[in-house]
This record gives C-alpha cells, structure tokens and sequence, in this order.
C-alpha cells in the first residue's frame, strides 16, 4: 500500500531539483521501490483523464472518504489497468475503498472506451494520449521540447553534437521537432541549435537524458531556454573578458549560478586557455537552508566548485555590500521567488488531471482529508458535482519552493506583496559599490512582477543617486537583442485570483519597454512565461556623481595583468 502514498507524496511534496526520476530516486522515506513509483506515475498520468472521468461517473469519492482524488487516482488505475491489480493487501481498506465500486468502475471504464468508438484498451490508449496532447496545447504551431544547455566548463557544443547528439538529426525550425506521427510513444532523434542562446539546443519532448553520460558528468544541464536568458543578458557571450566578481542572490536550484560559470569558463577558454585560476568568483545564495544543498549539489555537478562559492541559507538582504569580501561585485543576477504564474509544467514532472473532489455524503468529513482535498484541488467548492477536472499541482507544486503559488492560486494582495520584495532585493543589488550591471528575472506573467517592479526600481532613491538605467536592447548581446517579444505597459491577460483586481499601466517609456524582454506561455517559442531587464549604472546620469568616484574606477581587480588592453566596453555582442 505504500506504494500509492509513496506516489502521492512525490507528486505533492515540493520540487528539490534535478529530474523527475532523479528526484524519486534520491528521495527518502520512501518504502516502495523507486522503479515502481516511478511506473506508477508515469502510467497514470497517460490515462489521467478517462480514469478521472470513470471516477467522477462512479462518483466514488462522495462515498469513501479516505480517498483523496490522487490517492483515487492511483489506485484506480492500478485496479482497471494493472495486471496484477491493486499492490495491497486484500483487506487493506484502501483496496476494499476502490473495489468496493468495482462494477461501478468497471462499467464506467467500458463506457468511456464506447464513447470515444474504440474497440480494445490499445485504441482507447492512442485516443486518451492524443486528448491529452491537445489538452496541453501540443498539437498545432505550439512545441513544448526538451531545453538543453551545453556546460561550457567541462565541453562544447562541437564535442556534445559530435557524442551525445551524433545520432540526431538536425532541423533548422523548432516545429520541425514535432513527432511525425503524432500518436507515437517514441520520441524522434531531431536536434535544433537555438539561434538566441548561445550552446543551447532544443530536442523533442519525451527524450530522457537522465542515464546518459553527458548527463551524469554535467556536461549537459536541463534547463528551459527562458531561464538562460538572465546569465546571458548579464555577461553576454564573453567576447569581451568580464571583469570583476559575481552575485546570484536567489540561486538556488542553481541553474543560473551554473550558467553564469559556464559562460565564463568559454571566455576564459577563449582568453587564455593557459591560465587555470579563474579570475572571475560567483557568490551563490538562498535564503533557504535546504534549497541551499540542492544548490551546492548543482554547482559540484557542473564541476563549478572552484568559480562559485554558494553561501547557504544566506538572505541577499542582509548581505552587506560594504563588506570587503564583495568589493569586487561588478554584476548582480537577480531571479527571486514570484508567483510563478509563467510556468506551464515543470520540465519532466507529468501532470495528472484528477477527478474532481466532492462533498462526501456522510457528513463527518474529516479536517485533514478536507484540507488535503483542499490543496490538490485548489477550492473544490468552486468545482462543480460532475465533469469538471483539476490539474493536479505536480507541476505547481514543484514551483511553490521556487516561487510562492500556495496552491495554485494568488491573489492580488499577495502579488503586491511578492513585488514589494522584489522590488526591495532589486534596488538592494543597485546598493553595491562596485555594480555596473544587474538583472532581474521572474518567471511570473504579471505587470505588477515584472515591468512595475522595474518602474519602482528607476525611480528609486537608490538608482537616480546612482545614476542606474535599463540596459538598451541596443546593447544587448546578439541572441537577446533579436528577441522580438518585449515590454507590456497593461496587464496582458487575467490576474488570477480576482476579477476586480485593478491593473494599472506602467509609467516606462517606449525605449525601457523595448529594453524589457518577455516570454509568454504557449505560444510558438515553445517557452513558459518569463520576464528579464538589465539595469546598467551609467553615472553620467547619477545625481551624485561626488559619491560615485568607486563605480567610476571600476572593480578592484588585483588579477588584472593579462587583460589590461581589454577594458570593458559594456555588453558584448
Ligand atoms: C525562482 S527561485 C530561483 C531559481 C534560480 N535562480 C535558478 O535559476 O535555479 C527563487 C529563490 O529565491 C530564494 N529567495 C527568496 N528570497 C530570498 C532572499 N531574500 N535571499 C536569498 N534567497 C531568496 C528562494 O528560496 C528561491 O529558492
């Protein structure tokens, strides 16, 4: 029976990083195997929909209250499709809970094949796989690929297309990684080199990296295109060597720390390739003790120990950035929590749709069996008896430790909350005395996240004293500079959670709204919603320039003699 808890616990316990295989292997508590855990999931997340359906019809969880809809899920699935049946003993009363109502389910299983007209289980699986897939927006111009970024520090994408990706044939449009047929299970080999990110390339949706070589030795790193667009905006693609130290303040899982030393490492390969010592350092830090470790485990896999030293647990606002250890801090990367309202389904981890939760028929539902209806359903109230269906939070769930969605939902109280902070963090990074350059990320759809924040951080005390301004797309590195989705003034689209919220228009001139890069859900780049701007420190613009002379010297830089002809010239391009 633990197996079905077991199950239950991953798909709702918050995301500690890596792969979804990764992460079930490496968890603890667990009691059943690994590989089973992981075969349950994936199995039911492919017939999700028709076994919430055949749930919903059989209306089984109004009558047994110790079914939660995951847990109902699970173990229907295992009842209907499984061969061996329900891995329970049969007294066991969750096992006696489902096959309790097994003429019921079994009749409304023969129904839901009837209904879409297919003749055996195999023809009803191809039928529920292609409703899922254009469910999820998979069908049509919409692409949803595997992101995978080259580790610079221990290969090349030469080397990487030359072994991992040698079998796979290349394709000039990211469409053209669509399977050919698309009700087939097995993923065809097709590669395409991303033409915005440097050493990022997109294969199709479904390809597991995660017992290959490349993977294990760090060589490769899953990450979606949008989250390397900050490191890159940053400290572009290195032809101009960068100087001075680095911060990313909210790092962790780590994978823009990891993408800031990989774009290092191929300067400094590009510099001098005789030279060992890195000269450029990146302080990593979370405020989050346990994210902290996924952090540290993330930077040794990338083989990025000796560039990055990862403060754990350590808030970036009470980081003093007069500090003699951070003289050297020239740039900032800046991604904190938000409410993730970009995310469309965090990369493998599968997404079930359950049935929906209903009053239970006897009345003593208890507290904790409501609450967790409560949380894997958003507000079941709200969901009518019949037909309605709920994403189950595997993939919001995984987000909430990133960001802060509590289950699902955020309201506009708790998004000015979320901007307050942002905001405050942002004009923190504008504090340090040697910073010339900042970003700041989300992966939130919100004005109030993303392009307000960067109003209020222009306006700040901080950055007029300072003379701060956004980084023109002019001068953004090539990929990023022809990027063509940019700044909004209006909220585009519905702030969850109320339908009064107000939603003013930012005060951002056009050139600062061009200077804005967006990405949004579901469209042809096959990305989640994402929001990055580049704050430079132009003191010709400060108010107090007499306060300035640090930031007009520039970074001390007692490793300097090999690039003394180099100065910095701004972001490379
Ligand atoms: C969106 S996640 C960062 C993802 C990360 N940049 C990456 O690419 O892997 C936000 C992180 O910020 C951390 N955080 C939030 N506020 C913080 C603060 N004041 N100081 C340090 N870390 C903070 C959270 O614990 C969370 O891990």
């Amino acid at each position: 029976m633990s197996l079905y808890f077991d199950a239950e616990a991953i798909l709702t316990a918050p995301s500690t990083g890596g792969s979804f295989k990764s992460r079930i292997y490496s968890a603890r508590n667990l009691r059943a195997s690994p590989a089973q855990i992981y075969a349950l999931i994936t199995e039911a997340s492919k017939w999700d929909r028709v076994l919430a359906e055949v749930i919903e019809r059989a209306d089984i969880l109004a009558l047994e209250r110790k079914l939660t809809p995951l847990l109902a899920l699970l173990l229907v699935h295992d009842f209907l499709l499984s061969k061996n049946g329900i891995a329970a003993p049969a007294a066991h009363p969750l096992r006696q809970a489902t096959e309790r109502h097994k003429t019921r389910l079994k009749a409304e299983f023969v129904k839901a094949r009837v209904r879409r007209g297919c003749a055996s289980i195999e023809a009803l699986k191809t039928s529920v796989l292609r409703e899922k897939r254009q469910a999820d927006g998979k069908d049509g111009d919409f692409v949803y690929p595997r992101w995978v970024r080259i580790n610079n520090i221990c290969t090349t994408l030469e080397d990487q297309l030359g072994t991992t990706f040698a079998s796979y044939e290349r394709v000039q449009t990211l469409a053209a990684l669509s399977p050919d047929d698309p009700d087939s299970r097995t993923p065809e080999r097709r590669l395409y080199i991303d033409p915005n990110i440097p050493d990022l390339v997109a294969v199709p949706y479904g390809i597991d990296f995660t017992s290959s070589t490349a993977y294990k030795n760090g060589e490769i790193i899953l990450q979606d295109k949008a989250s390397c667009f900050p490191a890159y905006l940053l400290l572009g693609d290195m032809r101009t060597a960068w100087k001075g130290d680095l911060v990313d303040g909210c790092a962790a899982p780590g994978n823009k720390t990891t993408h800031m030393a990989s774009l290092l490492a191929k300067g400094n390969t590009k510099k001098a390739k005789t030279k060992a010592k890195p000269k450029n350092h990146i302080f990593s830090m979370d405020a989050s003790t346990p994210r902290s470790k996924t952090l540290q485990k993330m930077v040794a896999l990338a083989k990025a120990d000796s560039t990055v030293t990862v403060l754990p647990g350590q808030d970036f606002l009470a980081l003093d950035p007069a500090d003699p250890q951070f003289e050297n801090v020239s740039g900032l990367l800046l991604d904190p929590s938000c409410s993730g309202s970009g995310i469309i389904g965090r990369d493998d981890v599968p997404q079930l749709t359950l049935p929906a939760a209903t009053a239970s028929k006897t009345t003593t539902t208890t507290k904790s069996a409501a609450k967790k209806r409560k949380r894997q359903t958003n507000d079941e109230s709200e969901i009518p008896h019949s037909k309605a269906t709920v994403v189950a939070t595997a993939a919001a769930t995984s987000a909430t430790d990133e960001n802060d969605i509590p289950g699902g939902t955020i309201d506009h109280e708790r998004l000015t909350k979320l901007s307050n902070l942002q905001a405050r963090i942002v004009e923190h990074a504008l504090s340090f005395p040697h910073a010339t350059h900042v970003t700041y990320s989300t992966c939130s759809i919100h004005l109030i996240e993303n392009e307000a924040v960067v109003s209020r951080v222009l306006a700040s005390e901080v950055a007029q004293q300072r003379g701060w301004r956004l980084l023109r797309r002019g001068e953004q590195p090539d990929g990023l500079r022809q990027w063509r989705l940019r700044g909004v003034r209006q909220e585009n689209g519905v702030v969850a959670g109320s339908s009064d919220t107000p939603t003013p228009a930012v005060d951002l001139s056009d050139e600062d709204l061009e200077a804005c890069l967006r990405c949004w859900p579901g469209d042809v780049e096959g990305l989640g919603g994402f929001f990055v701007a580049g704050f430079v420190c132009d003191p010709s613009g400060a108010e107090d320039l007499a306060a300035l002379t640090g930031i007009e010297k520039g970074p001390a830089d007692d490793n300097d003699d090999d690039h003394d002809d180099d100065e910095w010239e701004g972001f490379s391009d």
